[in-house]
């Protein structure tokens, strides 16, 4: 659905091009184009400046039921000006407001399997076309290969960066059963599924992202304190402002 559009602009002394990274049905048209040169894009100049990016800056933050991913991410939008978007959350809102896929919703996250992606995404993609927000975290997606896949196809792109938040089984148990928000899948039945979900088909997902060089893993243990420490360094090296 994004597409990336190419002006060539003569504006300046020398002719330069510019890329615009846009959502299928935005594509503008010529003088559009030049229109939002002198708005949005009167950035290009500042380059790695995120604030001034057209494409937000995307990232993925995974890791298993329970690692911290909730957590780390609230943490980090907070301290950096990320948008956080949780996929499992959108879900939830999805079954609250009685939406039309909210019945099976419901019924496959009692089972800890995995939403059809296109659901997912649409999700995702509605947040994102909605903020003015340059920096995305998206918390807990692709849960699979088959999402990613999805991602890539609809949204257009992939991630800027991956966030792997590396917890042992017993350690993320531990605290799923005493998260206490009244979840209908932390329960020790639900719980053993998504663990088993996720070294089957969230595993592969962060394979993918590694062998693209686009992972930071982070022991996901100690306080939340000490684990952002570590999270910390990754976000503070983007130069984001
Ligand atoms: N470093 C930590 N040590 C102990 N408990 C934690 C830590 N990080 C998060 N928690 C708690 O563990 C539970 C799961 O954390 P959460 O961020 O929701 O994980 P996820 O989104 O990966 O499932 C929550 O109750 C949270 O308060
Ligand atoms: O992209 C996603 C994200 C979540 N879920 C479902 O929603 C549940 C809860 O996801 P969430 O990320 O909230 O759980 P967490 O890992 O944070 O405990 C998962 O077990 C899945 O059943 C899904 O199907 N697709
Ligand atoms: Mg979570």
């Amino acid at each position: 659905m994004w597409r990336t559009c190419l002006l060539n602009y003569r504006g300046f002394k020398n002719s330069i091009n510019i890329h615009f990274h846009r959502p299928h049905h935005q594509v503008p048209t010529r003088l559009k184009f030049i229109e939002l040169f002198m708005t949005e894009s009167a950035m290009l100049v500042k380059e790695g400046d995120s604030s001034n990016r057209v494409r937000p800056l995307l990232t993925f933050v995974l890791g298993g039921p329970g690692s911290g991913k909730g957590t780390q991410c609230a943490k980090i939008a907070e301290t950096f000006g990320f948008l956080h978007l949780s996929a499992g959350e959108l879900l939830r809102k999805e079954i609250l407001s009685g939406g039309e896929n909210g019945s099976l919703i419901l019924d496959i996250i009692k089972e800890g399997k995995i939403v059809p992606s296109e659901i997912t995404v649409n999700l995702i993609l509605r947040e994102i076309e909605l903020t003015e927000n340059r920096k995305v975290l998206i918390d807990g997606f692709p849960r699979t290969d088959e999402n990613r896949i999805a991602f890539e196809r609809i949204v257009g792109v992939g991630p800027d960066l991956v966030i792997f938040f590396d917890c042992p089984e017993e350690e993320m148990v531990k605290r799923l059963l005493s998260r206490n928000q009244g979840r209908i899948d932390d329960n020790i039945e639900t719980i053993k599924k998504r663990l088993e979900i996720f070294d089957k088909l969230n595993l592969p997902v962060i394979n993918y992202y590694s062998s693209k060089g686009k992972v930071h893993k982070i022991k996901a243990v100690g306080t939340t304190e000490e684990i952002f420490e570590k999270v910390n360094p990754i976000f503070a090296s983007l130069s984001l402002n």
